[in-house]
């Protein structure tokens, strides 16, 4: 079935788009290789036809290497991941601390209301410290420093600590369970591991000591042999773990030599992120230095468009691979705003106030919080002037249509609002903005540069220019590929996640759409979320989308199919979670159906709506449809810490035998 676009105008465009840093590649490859790509498309199919393209961009970005790469790639063990500038020697901290003067490199903000500002001086000491601290106590290349830890200054340092010895750096949050911990520590076996002792979060202060004491206790028995116990975030006090060293005493190791960044290959692994399976262990995700590198700084630089005097925030906890991004500001030589605590306390009136008094030029953030303004009544342009704001990057879930109109009422008509879709498993963005093309209501303006994204129906044939949904897929190497799976020694695991549905083709599993006017992409939800009610096969989020329009009474939603085995077809349940004060009521059903059938069609309104309380969010923020899914189609699950909320995942049960509660529910009459 073609996907209904909107027929709409531009929401935004460039002012001059000859001025942006995209043309400024475009021109300077043109002249460099004899070419004449026009545009934007133009240059994207360059990218992805010619592997000088990385080469190009090495050059442009200004990569600090000790021996620049001659050759950008060659065959690998694994045939679907090559070696990328097999010959340059590189390191990743080395890039990012390449500035040393007083101009500040980052600022540290947070619900607690203290601003701290380090300049650049000031980071690279902290990091020759850490250093050194490191090296005396043992690291060598290869060997994992994990860390339990807020978003603050400290992480920032022993990552690139580690970074510069040749060590794997990899951090959760520190609201992340015990179990949830050693689930993804355990695996790794790290040497080190770093851990807050107490925090603030929404107002609430938080002793982790129990918590921290056991995992210390338990990765002892994996390999850990340094445990340090940081200061309090909130009395700056140190406090102490048993079996553990104090921060203080871990660091007056330091014996004052100079920092040594050691010259590393490109695919040298630095960090390890974790797949958000919501049940089973995690999987283990090792990125490599290089590929983090370059195509973090590839995409603030050309695809978000940042300059080395913005300002770039990007709200993250130390669990998301936004962090690794966040981080990756310091390579442009913007500053970066870290904030630890929560965007709404004291309330989020002062959030917003704080990233306008700071001048951010470039704002991350997610659909859940701009949903949360809007459905506070907030008008961001009433609190403060955000004149510095140039970017609203946009991740997390699919920013839906009039969540983008809404958005750029709310943050002024020159703002360029970028959605980007990429993750975990790529540490980058598939398809994301471009400061020089104009930006179309509720869709991502284009692929990245250099990644070869295609739509492929279930036979594996390219329906791109269809206007119909599939299988987004990417078609051909790119430096962010996962270096591999730690523990699967023989890449099975990696194959099978990545590689399996067409073979040596990489599935990313989101369900996608490119409009065949605009070449904007839609992604309409996971691809296992895909609903499919007799044989019409829709995402969810296009569902989400229509909901907008009810953000005054409805806080949040969840679509999911469900298909049991005594089930001929499929059908839709959607869940509503009801704002305060409000209840789902027969009146809503019929209004929400009717928006439903006028905006997508009849086929598209659930079988059933229902209130729930509570909707299942990963720790990274994201909707969890997929396990929704399984329970309300008779599976029973043991949720994984990868879920913020697993009790929530309970209220679902109840709704595998809908003809026994339906009595109890609000049914959608179709
Ligand atoms: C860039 C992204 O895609 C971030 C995410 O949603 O995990």
């Amino acid at each position: 079935m073609n996907y209904a676009f909107e027929n709409s105008e531009p929401l935004w465009k460039p002012a001059n788009a000859s001025w942006t840093t995209v043309e400024r590649l475009r021109r300077l490859i043109n002249s460099k290789r004899g070419l004449n790509l026009k545009d934007y498309h133009d240059l994207h199919k360059y990218s992805v036809e010619s592997y000088d393209f990385w080469l190009d961009l090495w050059e442009f970005l200004g990569m600090i290497s000790s021996i620049p790469p001659k050759k950008v790639i060659e065959p690998g063990t694994t045939p679907e991941v090559p070696i990328w500038f097999p010959d340059a020697r590189l390191n990743y901290a080395e890039n990012l601390l390449a500035r040393r003067d007083d101009g500040i490199a980052c600022t540290a903000g947070g619900e607690s209301g203290v601003v701290h500002h380090y300049s650049h001086r000031q980071l690279n000491e902290m990091v020759r410290r850490m250093a050194r601290a490191l090296r005396l106590h043992g690291l060598k290349k290869g060997d994992r420093v994990a860390a339990i830890i807020n978003n603050t200054i400290t992480a920032v340092a022993i990552c690139l600590a580690t970074a510069s010895i040749g060590g794997i750096y990899s951090s959760t949050a520190t609201d992340m369970g015990t179990q949830g911990i050693l689930d993804r520590y355990r695996q790794i076996q790290p040497k080190f591991v770093f851990a807050e002792t107490e925090v603030q979060y929404a107002g609430k202060v938080v002793n982790l000591v129990p918590k921290i004491a056991e995992v210390f206790e338990d990765l002892r028995k994996y390999g850990l042999q340094h445990a340090i116990a940081l200061p309090s975030l909130v009395s700056g006090k140190e406090i102490s773990i048993p079996n553990s060293s104090l921060a203080s005493k871990f660091l007056a190791a330091d014996d004052g030599h100079e920092l040594i960044f050691e010259q590393l290959p490109f695919s040298h692994p630095l960090f390890i992120l974790y797949s958000s399976g919501t049940s089973g262990p995690p999987k283990c995700i090792v990125h490599s230095a290089g590929g983090t590198l370059l195509q973090g700084k590839k995409e603030l630089r050309i695809n978000v468009g940042m300059d080395p005097d913005d300002t770039y925030f990007q709200y993250t906890t130390t669990g998301w691979m936004m962090w690794t991004f966040m981080i990756a500001g310091l390579a442009t030589g913007t500053r970066v705003i870290i904030y630890d605590g929560s965007p709404f306390y004291p309330d989020v009136r002062t959030y917003l106030k704080f990233i306008s008094d700071q001048r951010v030029s470039g704002l991350g953030t997610s659909p859940r919080f701009l949903a949360e303004v809007q459905g506070q009544g907030i008008n961001p342009l009433e609190l403060a002037s955000f004149e510095s704001l140039k970017t609203l990057m946009v991740t997390g879930a699919v920013l839906t249509s009039p969540l983008f109109k809404w958005a750029q009422r709310a943050f002024g008509e020159r703002v360029h609002i970028i959605s980007t879709s990429g993750g975990t498993d790529v540490c980058t963005a598939f398809v994301s903005g471009c400061p020089s093309l104009p930006v179309y209501a509720g869709e991502i303006q284009h692929k990245a540069l250099g990644m070869k994204i295609e739509v492929f129906d279930a036979e594996g044939k390219n329906i791109e220019h269809t206007g119909i949904a599939g299988e987004m897929v990417c078609t051909r190497p790119h430096p962010s590929i996962p270096v591999r799976f730690w523990g699967d020694d023989t890449g099975a695991k990696f194959r099978e996640a990545y590689y399996s549905t067409y073979p040596g083709i990489w599935r990313q599993g989101d369900f996608i759409v490119v409009n065949p006017k605009t070449k904007g992409i839609m992604i309409l939800g996971r691809s296992d979320g895909v609903l499919n009610p007799s044989g019409v096969r829709f995402g969810s989020g296009e569902i989400y989308s229509v909901l907008e329009q009810f953000t005054k009474v409805i806080d949040d939603s969840l679509c999911v199919g469900q298909r049991r085995a005594q089930d001929k077809d499929e059908r839709v349940l959607l869940f509503l979670k009801m704002r305060k004060g409000y209840k789902l009521d027969d009146r809503l059903v019929a209004e929400i159906k009717g928006a439903i059938r006028k905006a997508l069609s009849a086929r598209h309104v659930p079988s059933f709506i229902f209130e729930i309380e509570d909707i299942p969010y990963t720790v990274n923020g994201k909707r969890i449809e997929i396990a929704v899914k399984q329970i309300v189609s008779g599976s029973n699950l043991k949720p994984s810490g990868t879920v913020a909320n697993p009790e929530s995942l309970e209220l679902y049960y109840k709704y595998r035998d809908l003809e026994a509660t339906v009595g109890a529910a609000t049914k959608s009459k179709l």
